[in-house]
């Protein structure tokens, strides 16, 4: 799955009801975070759930060379043997970070609280996503880039405060990561540091200080935001961390048995925090049957379980402010609204741009080699449903590296006329390793 490697093409073809029931992956972004903050605590941190992706991956051996013990006990249970905040070694090789946003600015962070050098690297899609958004306010904790390419891309290597200052830090752009980043280093500082968002996004880092004993204080800005304020050098106790199934990857099965017909698929466990389920509320509008069972607090998250079925779907107009909240699911979602009846408008979708892939652009082009009509107006898309069954399909899908564009490509497939191609699906391997499989357990004709 790099550059070298020869690309895995498939296609999804035409499929009866999908049926069955399913638990979707370890939720990404906690996994990230567990393995982070087991690093940043002294002693032993346990994890159940842990995604076992290539970004997560990623996350874990960057730990390990920043001086954690991190052990597979089985699959998903991982146990991590930190060194505490203030305590980092500096790394020996490289941070390669693959594929992935998050475990590079995250761990960006880490490194610029502490007075270690790291080089930090990634894949070809990872060197093109922006990092001076992350390097703007750390060179204000006190952290250098010692070489970088151009612009603030990958590769970089960063250089960490001795002496790391507490910061008030507005994000410009709504981004969990840039916020994170902020929080991560500020917990090297002595004192307050304080992060100003207008739009909230997820939460996970704030809750996960908590958990492991850190004094974070949430409050609301704005119509929309919040202020987060962390007290510096706190003692992260290490914790056992049982990681909620993520919403981000059930979205894809949720939504084919949305648009197969005769479908009915129960997803169990799946994270439900109100700044993550910005989709279903969304589908729900748009008249999807999805049904909530049970929910439940599972390891401090909120998780509820699922039961889906084919759905007629109308249009609907999405208001930008629910962008943060179902950032990652507009590729799924456009695959929805393009079996929909009517009109759906999609707005506000800056920050699509600077994915895995540029995510407008990509979902324009499947879009267009499924044969549905769409337009790009400043930052909407406006896709014009063919309603259900109606896609005429039969194109090819271009991934650019993007695991959320493969996989919606496939799912579009699944019910279009004459299915669809996706030209690589290696990159699925980031975020949801047995997707493939599990879809076809339930019906779906993947070849
Ligand atoms: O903090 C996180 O775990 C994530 C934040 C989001 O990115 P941005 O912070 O760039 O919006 C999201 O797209 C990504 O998949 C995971
Ligand atoms: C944007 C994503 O991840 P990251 O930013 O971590 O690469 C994603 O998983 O859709």
């Amino acid at each position: 799955m790099n550059a070298h490697s020869a690309p895995t093409p498939a296609t999804a073809g035409k499929s009866g009801p999908l049926r069955g029931q399913i638990r979707a992956p370890g939720d990404k972004s906690v996994s990230h975070r567990a393995l982070i903050f087991g690093l940043l605590s002294c002693g032993t941190t346990e994890i159940g759930g842990l995604l076992e992706g290539a970004d997560v991956l990623a996350t874990a051996r960057a730990c390990a060379a920043l001086g954690a013990k991190v052990d597979r006990l089985g699959e998903g249970h991982w146990r991590v043997q930190g060194v505490g905040v203030g305590a980092l070694l500096n790394p020996t090789e490289t941070l390669d970070f693959g594929n992935s946003g998050t475990g590079a600015r995250l761990m960006m962070g880490v490194v610029a609280g502490h007075p270690v050098t790291a080089r930090f690297d990634g894949d070809a899609s990872l060197r093109k996503r922006p990092m001076k958004r992350v390097l703007d306010p750390l060179a204000l904790v006190g952290a250098r880039v010692l070489e970088g390419a151009e612009g603030g891309r990958l590769p970089l290597v960063l250089e960490g405060a001795r002496e790391p200052l507490p910061v008030t830090f507005e994000t410009p752009v709504p981004s969990a990561q840039v916020k994170s980043a902020v929080l991560l280093a500020g917990l090297a500082a002595p004192g307050e540091t304080t992060v100003i968002e207008r739009e909230a996004t997820r939460d996970h880092t704030e809750a996960m200080l908590a958990y492991f004993g850190a004094d974070v204080r949430v409050v609301p800005e704005g119509a929309h935001g919040r202020r987060i304020t962390l007290v510096g050098r706190p003692e992260l106790t290490p914790a056992k961390v049982m990681v909620p199934s993520d919403p981000s990857s059930a979205a894809f099965p949720l939504v084919a048995a949305l648009l197969v017909k005769g479908s009915k698929l129960a997803i169990d466990g799946v994270m439900a925090n109100p700044l993550r389920n910005g989709l279903v509320v969304t589908l729900r509008e748009m008249g999807a049957r999805i049904e909530t069972l049970d929910e439940r607090r599972e390891g401090g998250e909120a998780v509820e379980d699922l039961v889906v079925q084919f759905s007629e779907l109308t249009g609907v107009d999405v208001p930008a402010e629910r962008a943060p909240s179902m950032i990652d699911e507009y590729p799924i979602l456009a695959v929805a609204a393009a079996y929909a009846r009517g009109v759906t408008r999609m707005r506000g979708l800056s920050e699509l741009k600077v994915k895995e892939s540029d995510r407008l652009a990509a979902v324009a082009d499947m879009l267009r080699a499924a044969g549905v009509t769409f337009a790009i107006e400043g930052d909407d898309l406006i896709v014009e449903g063919r309603g259900p069954g109606s896609v005429p399909g039969g194109g090819t899908v271009t991934t650019h590296m993007d695991h959320r564009i493969a996989m919606s490509g496939l799912v579009l497939g699944l019910a279009a006329e004459a299915g669809m191609t996706v030209d690589d699906v290696a990159f699925i391997a980031t975020s949801f390793p047995d997707f493939v499989p599990m879809m076809r357990r339930l019906g779906a004709e993947i070849a």
